[in-house]
């Protein structure tokens, strides 16, 4: 049975064709630097890479080159898109409406649609992809997995803002929460790494990407999550601000003169590491700067390394200890210096990161030394494989 995984993040589109009748990959990929200068789908199949560089403006042209690049006579692994039995997708926000993975229809449609205006870099880019597969594909029934399902378990106290109960009983105003599929994931990896149960662990899992989020997973459940009522709140990301306090957003709009819209997009679009850096919102852009001397590159490094090191606190103390942390996604399974950085002066927590171990890109490895009190890891995260055992079970 041949699943085609599509993860679209807010600069990138990763995917995965599987055979799910053995869960092997026929073929892996990413399309990155979506909307900024140097885009380019990168290709593997058993192995061999292949490279197309191009300009490519947005995910409903990188979601194109996707499928061109499988069904390519040279580049492909397949000869036609009838080959896709079915196509499974990353959907950030789901809102109060789901709690697991759903075949599409209409009326999923709408309420992604519905939900877009709170996840206004992702639902749009995650409805491009569903309509370019109908359209592509048109034969191939559609799934969608929620990045919000994962945090239903987080309890009341931690979802709940403190501003007046009826926005929550009008609006569903509260703590969402993201990246739920890939949390999940790697707090069951790194459980699995440890040789024990997840139900016994309290785990703080990183995920580090364009946008980033951390998560503490306490006997296998989500328990507190960065992110909120949508995936601005928390950490210091590509382009998004973060926690900032609440009361700087009217007295900018103020002084600047700027409509809701254009404060939202102030604060998803230009902050972040591009914002304070004024060199680019790629974590490898601001590191180059960095160290050829640019001083706003090294303040955005450390805002973002100390907003890391924060929720690591609080969040071992709102479980009363941690016994893992684990370090996911672009950032975290490749910037080693971020990871260092992040961790640096815990040693009152107990965590001892071992600089030779930490020298490590993309591969599952402990990173913490041996008389450390709490496991380091990097794991690298696989949404995609969790979306296509969702997609299969569902279409069976
Ligand atoms: N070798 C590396 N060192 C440091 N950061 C890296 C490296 N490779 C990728 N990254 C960073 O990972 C981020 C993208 O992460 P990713 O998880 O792909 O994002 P998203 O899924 O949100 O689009 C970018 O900031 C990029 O610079
Ligand atoms: C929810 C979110 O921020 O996703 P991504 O990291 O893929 O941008
Ligand atoms: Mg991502």
């Amino acid at each position: 049975m041949g699943i085609l995984v599509i993860n679209s993040g807010s600069s990138s589109i990763k995917y995965q064709l599987f055979n799910m009748d053995d869960e092997s990959v026929l073929a892996k990929g990413l399309v990155e630097r979506i909307g900024i200068e140097g885009s380019r789908l990168e290709q593997e199949v058993n192995g061999e890479e292949i490279e197309i560089e191009q300009e490519i403006a947005d995910h409903s042209v990188g979601m194109k080159l996707v499928i061109d690049t499988l069904t390519d006579t040279e580049t492909g692994v397949i000869s036609d898109v009838e080959e896709i039995d079915a196509v499974g997708h990353r959907v950030v926000h789901g809102g109060e409406y789901f709690d697991g993975s759903v075949v599409v229809d209409d009326d999923v449609k709408e309420k992604i649609e519905e939900c877009a205006k709170l996840a206004p870099l992702h639902n749009p880019a995650n409805l491009m992809g569903i309509e370019v597969c109908e359209e592509l594909i048109p034969n191939a029934p559609q799934v969608v997995t929620f990045d919000t399902a994962f945090h239903q378990s987080i309890p009341k106290e931690s979802y709940m803002y403190a501003l007046p109960y009826e926005f929550y009983e009008k609006h569903r105003v509260r703590r969402y929460g993201f990246h739920g599929t890939s949390h999940k994931f790697v707090a069951q990896r790194v459980a699995e790494e440890m040789g024990q149960p997840v139900e016994d662990l309290k785990i703080i899992t990183c995920h580090l990407g364009n946008g980033a989020s951390v998560t503490a997973v306490k006997n296998g459940k989500a328990y507190d999550t960065s992110m909120g009522l949508t995936p601005l709140e928390g950490l210091v990301m590509g382009t998004r601000c973060g926690d900032i306090d609440p009361a700087a957003v009217p007295f900018i709009m103020e002084k600047e003169d700027l409509s809701p819209q254009e404060m939202d997009q102030l604060m998803n679009n230009k902050s972040g590491l591009l914002g304070v850096s004024g060199v680019s919102s790629d974590m490898r852009d601001v590191e180059d700067a960095a160290s050829d001397g640019n001083k706003r590159a090294q303040l955005a490094l450390d805002m973002f390394t100390n907003r890391v090191k924060k929720y690591i606190g609080s969040y071992t103390a709102e479980m009363n200890g941690v016994d893992a942390i684990v370090f996911t996604a672009g950032i975290g399974e490749n910037g080693s210096e971020v990871r260092e950085a992040s961790c640096s002066e815990l040693d009152y927590l107990g965590v001892k990161i071992d600089a030779d171990k930490n020298n490590v890109r993309g591969k599952t490895q402990e990173i913490s030394t041996t008389d450390s009190k709490v496991n380091v890891y990097v794991i690298p995260t696989n949404e995609e494989l969790v979306i296509a055992r969702d997609t299969k079970e569902l279409i069976k």
